[in-house]
């Protein structure tokens, strides 16, 4: 395939911040265009880092070896404006944390049209196309919403607008890391069918990273498991829910069934 045209190659990724364990050690995955790809592992297995060195954005403080390529292009090595062009157009990152991530200086909507005059659009098409996309993630009223400040959303309606901030150019390739963390379990599943819904619309692939096996089941094509920084598991979703090839991928599903499995009554 040519380079271009595949959303996400990483090449012997490491990544250490100082400590004598390497945060990642030595990933190679390719990401296919269309693929919807689960990213598993326990807290600590480097999946935040694996988004970040895709992005472009680990800390200075990070050693990183090996090659990773969105589109054929190596986002760290690319002058600052271009970086900040692919990652509206080429990729969109949505991260968890919802008002934390927004300015609480600045009304909702002139945040999502901040991106778009970035991106080249018209001061006119920008408030147009924010009040479109203030609809297009769930926002009730968004006429009246276009001019709320964070503090005026709940939770899930800011996670919302973060989303909307990071689809606002239609990136080919929606990268997420773990987008419903902190939130309500009944918002929870609200803001899924949703991301699921947006990332069918566009045609876009899609990384998501996680704890929450039922997002995978859900949502993905393909997982892989990390552990302790290495990639020791790679399958397509419906072979590993029924049969898990690493012991940390067994162990991830054993806690989410110990979690569902109703409890034993008490005598
Ligand atoms: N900025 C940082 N400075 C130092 N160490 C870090 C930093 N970020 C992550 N680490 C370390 O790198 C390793 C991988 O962490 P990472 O956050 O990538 O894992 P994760 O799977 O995303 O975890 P979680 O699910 O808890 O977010 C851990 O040992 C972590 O302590």
């Amino acid at each position: 395939m040519n380079p271009a045209e595949l959303p996400l190659d990483i090449q012997g990724l490491s990544v250490t911040y100082g400590a004598a364990r390497p945060a990642l050690s030595d990933v190679t995955l390719r990401v296919a265009p269309g693929e919807v790809l689960g990213l598993v592992g326990d807290g600590g297995s480097g999946k935040s880092t694996l988004i970040d060195a895709a992005v472009g954005l680990l800390p200075a403080k990070a050693a990183r070896q090996g090659a990773v390529r969105i589109f054929g292009q190596e986002l760290e090595q690319l002058p600052a404006a271009e970086r900040q062009r692919l990652r509206g157009t080429s990729v969109g990152t949505i991260v968890a944390g919802g008002r934390a991530r927004l300015n609480p200086m600045a009304r909702i909507g002139a945040q999502i049209e901040a991106v778009l005059l970035d991106h080249g659009r018209s001061r006119r098409e920008a408030g147009e196309r924010a009040l479109q996309l203030l609809g297009d993630v769930g926002i009730p009223d968004p006429k009246s919403r276009f001019h709320a400040y964070p503090h005026e959303l709940s939770g899930g309606m800011a996670q919302r607008a973060v989303i909307a901030i990071a689809l606002a150019c239609d990136p080919r390739l929606i990268i997420a890391d773990e987008p419903t963390k902190g939130l309500d379990v009944t918002i929870q599943a609200d803001i899924l069918e949703l991301l699921g819904r947006l990332i069918a619309d566009l045609g876009a692939t899609a990384v998501i990273a996680t704890r929450d096996l039922g997002i995978v089941a859900e949502r993905c094509s393909r997982v892989i498991v990390l552990e302790a920084g290495r990639m020791v598991e790679d399958q397509p979703v419906r072979d590993f829910f029924r049969a898990p090839l690493s012991q940390a991928g067994r162990s991830l599903l054993e806690a989410e069934h110990a979690i569902a499995a109703p409890q034993p009554e008490r005598a």
